[in-house]
């Protein structure tokens, strides 16, 4: 099945809101719309951002879209400091990545919370992009693939297969995060495979052909035509890269199989 490729900037605390305007400013003049019929281009800056990022992306009609880095759980109310997903929606947001490994460490983000902020995501029609992934202990014991596809499970049962159907998954091992250590295309190709086969079982083959599953973890312009050309690998989650607008756009070209003519 042919899946459109999806790069996501996940730009993490990054850029405030004056940097991100002429950033994504940048990614779009390095960036010529032919590649958007190819290439499915996100960027995901700090809330405090986002306003700003509309205010751009609308104001000269760029061809990317725009999200968030996490979702409180809940709609409204006495959640003090969270960002509730009518909020973002509102701002025209697509994707909202939930349950990233800095999340699930740093802030006791269990597989629980994970349902539970894509549940969210899908409630006020925003796409979760749902982060899974090893930690080093776990590769080097060559229990990946059982970790990775137990917590895709974890993270989405409970989901109906209509809304499984909009989920994004992205395979971010926490080895190769912002560690200049990227998977080999691979080890990418292994676990997104095993995902799809989870998803396959939660709501079907179809459903599992359908969705895209992204990796994660210093990917670059080097290295991601190997590992997006890979059967299972429909795209990456970029961090560090991200924040350079010609890397990332050249990162994106790539992607769409570019240089195009
Ligand atoms: O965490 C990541 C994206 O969400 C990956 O970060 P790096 O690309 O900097 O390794």
């Amino acid at each position: 099945m042919a899946r459109t490729p999806l790069i996501a900037g996940n730009w993490k605390m990054n850029m405030n809101h004056l940097e991100a305007i002429a950033l994504v400013q940048k990614i779009a003049f390095a960036l010529p719309a032919k590649y958007f019929d190819k290439v499915d281009v996100t960027v995901l800056p700090p809330f405090t951002d986002i306003r700003s990022v509309q205010t751009v992306v609308d104001g000269d009609k760029l061809l990317l879209t725009y999200g968030a880095q996490d979702i409180s759980a809940h709609d409204s109310g006495a959640y003090t400091g969270e960002i509730s997903g009518a909020f973002l929606a509102k701002l025209g947001a697509t994707f909202v990545v939930v349950g990233h490994s800095e999340r699930r460490s740093m802030h006791g983000e269990t597989d629980e919370i994970v349902f539970s902020k894509a549940n969210a995501a899908l409630r006020h029609g925003l796409t979760p992009i749902v982060c899974v992934g090893e930690p080093l202990e776990v590769r080097e014991s060559g229990d990946h693939v059982e970790f990775c596809t137990q917590q895709t499970a974890n993270s989405l049962n409970g989901l109906s297969a209509e809304e499984l159907a909009k989920v994004v998954i992205a395979y971010e091992p926490v080895w190769a995060i912002g560690t200049g250590r990227v998977a080999s295309a691979e080890d990418a190709q292994e676990v997104c495979s095993a995902i799809r086969a989870e998803v396959a079982t939660l709501a079907g083959t179809d459903i599992a052909e359908g969705i895209r599953i992204l990796y994660g973890g210093s990917v670059s312009s080097k290295n991601v035509a190997e590992i997006v050309g890979k059967a299972d690998v429909d795209g990456a989650l970029v961090g560090g890269a991200s924040l350079k607008a010609d890397e990332f756009a050249t990162l994106c070209a790539i992607a769409a199989g570019g240089p195009l003519p």
